[in-house]
């Protein structure tokens, strides 16, 4: 029988995107949202800093008084006042004069520079307020006082529409006084493991069971790709049992993932159920491991089926499974970042098919992750992999001291 052409990984990466659209946005509470994409800029309601204020804890004083000071000739100040953090006092100085302030508290509007506690006979720490301060140096005009706006004005964009809410760009937000931003929301990714083999991890095995491990890897890969992930355990082998979980998992969720059950065997359900009432297209993909796919729609749900070998579900995970929950997600560049390493030691690669090889970075380079080949099946040492090495198709052999591409995993 002949064997049906194989699709690139490129094309069937193109066909699972164009399954979906990014998530309609959401008004939501900005510390509910770190990690999603902005779907609005955040424009900032006030200028940062708010007011102008100290740089440091010591003494507010007019520049002038101050120009001549040094620890010979120190210039003795009347303290009139003592400005805290938070406090809101604004105390008149006339020449001669310092109010005591610390950092961050608002520079009194008559002071032009502040000298800090170390340059004064005023000792650091905690202390009353003394009478008087001698000051040791000078103080140019503005030193040790930060403006009002310097970082931004009220009106600014603080943070671009597609902006990714990282811890940094949460403190941006909120420094600009934002108490919400419109975001697209995590996708919600239902999880379904396919094979009447599987037993939840921890039930004493019986002869040709197996732990499903599928089904927590993918729920964990959702989750740190920023989805939010529905597992539903290992369903048989019977068609009937699994359209229904099918059906279930399709109408509470913006994406459907399988393991298992899509290649050629006597009692591949995904392929049973799914060929015959889903709009779903099961194709040979040309990559190792990975090569039976599927994806399509099931009640208007998008479905990416992917193979059971746990190697196989991972790296199809990353190629076609994470771009698309980035896109959900609203995210501009949904592909990992790559990096060129050396190969420290080589490996062989199938003839006409991409290869994704689970590797580790060395001191160096890269070595396969899971032993000298890529057994789909290996997926204990495949915790070990801290990268995925990308091998063209056309090449058959990775030698020792090679170039290789490899995209780097967490
Ligand atoms: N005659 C052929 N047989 C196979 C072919 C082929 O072209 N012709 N392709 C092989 C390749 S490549 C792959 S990949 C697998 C894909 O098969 P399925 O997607 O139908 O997966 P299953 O048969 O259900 O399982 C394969 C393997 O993975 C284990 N598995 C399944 N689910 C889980 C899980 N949730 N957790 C852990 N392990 C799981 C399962 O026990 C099998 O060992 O087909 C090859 N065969
Ligand atoms: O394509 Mo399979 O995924 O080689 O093991």
């Amino acid at each position: 029988m002949a064997s049906a052409p194989l699709r690139t990984v490129r094309e069937h990466q193109q066909r699972a995107l164009a399954l979906c659209s990014p998530l309609p946005a959401h008004r939501m509470p900005l510390g509910d949202a770190h990690g999603l994409v902005l779907a609005s800029p955040v424009v900032a309601a006030t200028d940062t800093p708010p007011f102008d204020n100290s740089a440091m804890d010591g003494f507010a004083v007019h520049a002038g008084d101050v120009t001549g000071a040094s620890p010979d000739a120190p210039v003795t100040l009347r303290v009139v006042g003592d400005v805290p953090a938070g406090s809101p006092t604004d105390p008149p100085l006339r020449p001669g004069e310092a109010v005591r302030i610390m950092t961050g508290a608002p520079l009194p509007t008559d002071a032009t520079a502040v000298v800090p506690v170390e340059h004064t006979d005023v000792p650091t720490g905690p202390g009353d307020l003394p009478a008087h301060v001698a000051v040791r140096a000078a103080a140019a005009p503005g030193v040790h006082v930060r403006r009002a706006g310097e970082d931004t004005r009220a009106g600014d964009v603080v943070l671009d529409e597609g902006a990714v809410l990282t811890a940094r760009a949460v403190a941006a937000a909120a420094s600009a006084g934002c108490p919400e931003v419109t975001v697209r929301p995590r996708p919600c990714v239902g999880i379904l493991s396919t094979g009447t083999e599987l037993v939840t991890p921890g039930t004493p095995l019986e002869r040709g069971q197996i732990p499903d491990s599928n089904s927590y890897l993918l729920a964990a890969a959702v989750e740190e790709a920023g989805g939010i992930a529905v597992r539903v355990g290992g369903v048989g082998d019977d068609a009937a049992s699994f359209a229904a979980a099918l059906t279930q998992l399709a109408a509470s969720v913006d994406l459907v993932v399988t393991t298992g059950g899509v290649s050629v065997g006597a009692f591949d359900v995904v392929r049973e159920v799914l060929d015959a009432a889903g709009d779903v297209e099961f194709v040979p993909v040309a990559m190792q491991p990975g090569k039976p796919q599927g994806l399509g729609t099931w009640q208007g749900t998008p479905v990416i089926t992917l193979p059971g070998n746990p190697v196989s579900a991972f790296v199809s995970f990353e190629a076609f499974v994470r771009p698309v929950l980035r896109r959900l997600a609203g995210h501009a560049d949904e592909h990992r970042p790559t990096v060129v390493l050396r190969a420290v030691e080589g490996w062989r690669s199938p003839p006409g098919r991409e290869q994704h090889m689970p590797v580790r970075t060395v001191d160096g380079g890269v070595v396969p992750a899971t032993g000298r080949g890529s057994g789909s099946h290996l997926v204990a040492s495949l915790a070990l992999a801290d990268g995925l090495a990308v091998v063209p198709a056309d090449t058959t052999e990775v030698v020792a001291g090679d170039d290789v591409t490899v995209v780097l995993l967490p």
